[in-house]
């Protein structure tokens, strides 16, 4: 099928588009011919509903095909491969309130495919999250300021980054944010593990009250191409005022994005909302596969440890066995991509069941038949 002024886009392709700022130096141009060989090589699916074509800042650029990128980055189910080759994933989040949120981005990351899930969090929000789940590995280490003396905080911190050092290498992805609260020293701890997974190359979510403390600390993500922000309408207002200090210009989404990404050294974005928008400063990706009108709490803790996992098998593709004229693509941008698409596609099949009544729980039984239907297990 043609479009945008005559490049041939193989089918699949289904409400996903890149889009480019004004940059149209070689690099940008190679990248977007990489993502359309990435797309174009992939088992074709006709389902072209909503073809769009979106302007930024006078260029335009053909649509990915989302399905296809999942199509190429999940790992296929060799009997050869042992436990813990399809992805060890960590959630740094739980505590008194938030329970549930680290259990849903914990436990959608092994309902999508990774091997282990582990979950750092509060003794008190410990006991409850592992009730819900025996899948789950649960470490009940972090603490909350009412829990630590004053004059024990600083043992107590060395403590706690120490614990975590000792699992952290193992992760191929870690999300900090999903129920982390908002306590002073827990958030301290968690600026530690943050800054020890980036010495260590990890690739991080930061999602929640992991972008409250990111907002009032920009210089923890600044320049870190492993990290991915994935903000909610609130979360990605607070940081346009802090670092772009204006306001939301719904006029020109994708380029304040792009803007947005830019002044934070190039650090990958996923703006969640009606359509999600996922920049990295040189390209800005729209997701606008339909997904349930419903907003119940959580959808966005799914998202969060689904981009997790994604990004894991974008970053095994894209560094292992492929041509390398596709080595350049971005990992983090195709695990968004990846990850947003398949919450939709749950979500939607969640909703034509339940309704009204839908809930994140419901969403999370269909990720699984979500990606069989793109990508079989066999
Ligand atoms: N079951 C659970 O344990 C859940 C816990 N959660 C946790 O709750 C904590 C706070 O997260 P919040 O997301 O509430 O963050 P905030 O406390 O920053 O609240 C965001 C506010 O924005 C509002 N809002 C959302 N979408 C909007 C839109 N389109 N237009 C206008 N207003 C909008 C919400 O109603 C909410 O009042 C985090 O730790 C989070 O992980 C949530 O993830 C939801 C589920
Ligand atoms: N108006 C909308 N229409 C369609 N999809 C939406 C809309 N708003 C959000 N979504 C989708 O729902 C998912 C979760 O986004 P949401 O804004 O609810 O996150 P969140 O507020 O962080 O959720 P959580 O309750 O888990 O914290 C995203 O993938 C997004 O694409
Ligand atoms: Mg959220």
């Amino acid at each position: 099928m043609k479009i945008n002024g005559g490049f041939d886009v193989a089918g699949g392709i289904e409400n996903c588009m890149w889009l480019s700022s004004s940059s149209t130096s070689s690099a940008l141009r190679r990248q977007h011919f990489l993502i359309r060989t990435l797309c174009a090589s992939s088992t074709p699916q006709t389902s072209h509903n909503q073809m769009e074509r979106v302007h930024c800042a006078s260029i335009s650029i053909p649509e990915a095909d989302a399905e296809g990128v999942i199509r190429k980055i999940t790992p296929v189910l060799d009997r050869t491969r042992h436990k813990g080759q399809a992805g060890r994933i960590a959630v740094i989040g739980g505590c008194r309130e938030y329970t549930g949120a680290p259990y849903f981005t914990a436990i959608s990351a092994l309902k999508i495919g990774a091997d282990l899930s582990h979950v750092f969090c509060t003794k008190d929000a410990a006991t409850v999250i592992k009730s819900y789940s025996p899948e789950l590995i649960v470490h009940p280490i972090l603490e909350e300021s009412y829990s630590v003396r004053e004059d024990e905080r600083e043992t107590v911190s060395s403590y706690i980054l120490a614990e975590v050092r000792k699992w952290l290498e193992r992760f191929d992805c870690i999300v900090v944010g999903p129920g982390l609260g908002r306590d002073p020293f827990l958030l301290n701890c968690a600026s530690d593990i943050m800054r020890h997974a980036r010495q260590l190359s990890i690739p991080i979510v930061i999602d929640a009250d992991g972008l409250y403390l990111v907002t009032n600390n920009i210089d923890l993500v600044r320049g870190n191409s492993l990290a991915v922000l994935t903000p909610n309408v609130m979360e990605y207002k607070r940081l346009l005022e802090k670092v772009l200090n204006c306001d939301v210009n719904n006029d020109n989404q994708s380029e304040q994005l792009r803007l947005l990404s830019q002044k934070i050294g190039g650090v990958t974005i996923l703006r969640k909302g009606k359509e999600d928008l996922i920049s990295d400063a040189k390209t800005v990706t729209k997701v606008s596969t339909f997904g349930s009108p419903r907003r119940c709490g959580g959808q966005g803790d799914i998202l969060s440890g689904s981009v997790a996992v994604f990004t894991s098998w974008a970053r095994r593709y894209v560094m292992s066995g492929i041509p390398s004229s596709e080595t350049s693509l971005n990992p983090l941008i195709l695990g968004c991509v990846a990850g947003s698409v398949l919450l939709r596609k749950a979500a939607l099949r969640a909703f034509l069941s339940k309704k009204r009544a839908t809930l994140t729980t419901d969403i999370m039984e269909f990720l699984g038949q979500s990606l069989e239907e793109i990508s079989p297990a066999e």
